[in-house]
């Protein structure tokens, strides 16, 4: 009974509308790599020194979903986000020791067009005019693509490279997965108090996500000489 309700939310809605685009972006050929153990180091290096600096981005993003929290909300809506925020910060160690280990140079990285594009998107989110609605849907969305992706890693027949096991562990893990549905119904509560306008805007970012996560991976398939 529950799945069929779950199934009425307009989070669960909007992905059955928009099922191509979700499969695109969470079964990319650059998770497919990894998950037949047929991945390019460089493609893997090249998306994590790329995805540190989106990473860093994400926190400002997350600070601002956090302020947009409603004070009349119940207090475990404001620890849910609050967690997020708190997990990005040993989010950034990782990325600073496995760029350690990879031999990646974090602060040389020049950032390419899709990432700044998509850092670009990030800040309109974090205005003022962008609605708690709109913006925690977008803060769910952002963490569910990884992590449906990289559970992918993780099946029975998966050959994930044993290097890359610890970072597919990070986003395909169970734990993970519970965050996102925490999120979601966060998004699905705030979509049902928000106005027709509100969810309208919030629908168009969805789509908008989608398509710049589906870019993100694009470019790590690019391997600089
Ligand atoms: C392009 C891009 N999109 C989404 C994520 C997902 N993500 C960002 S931070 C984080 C952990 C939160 O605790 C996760 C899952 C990413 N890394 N890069």
């Amino acid at each position: 009974m529950s799945g069929q309700l779950e199934n009425r939310t307009l989070t669960a809605e909007w992905l059955r509308q928009n099922h191509e685009l979700y499969t695109a972006a969470t079964n990319h050929s650059f998770i497919k790599s990894i998950r037949d153990g047929t991945i390019d180091v460089n493609n893997f290096k090249h998306w994590m020194e790329q995805d540190y600096h989106f990473v860093r981005e994400l926190v400002r993003f997350v600070a601002s979903v956090l302020q947009k929290v409603p004070r009349n909300a119940p207090e475990h809506d404001l620890d849910v986000i609050l967690g997020g925020l708190t997990a990005l910060e040993s989010e950034i160690t990782w990325f600073r020791k496995e760029a350690n280990f990879w031999q990646i140079f974090l602060e040389r990285v020049t950032l390419l067009q899709p990432n700044k594009d998509y850092c670009e998107f990030l800040k309109e989110l974090e205005r003022e005019d962008t609605p708690y609605a709109a913006a925690v849907t977008a803060f769910w969305l952002i963490e569910l693509v990884y992590c449906a992706s990289f559970m992918s890693c993780l099946e029975e027949d998966a050959k994930t490279p044993y290097e890359l096991v610890s970072t597919v562990k990070r986003w395909g893990s169970p734990e993970f997965h519970q965050y996102t549905l925490s999120l979601k119904k966060l998004a699905d509560k705030a979509l049902e108090n928000a106005s027709d306008a509100e969810q309208k805007q919030a629908q168009k970012i969805f789509v908008r996500i989608l398509e710049l996560e589906l870019k993100f991976w694009d470019m790590a398939g690019f391997v600089l000489g």
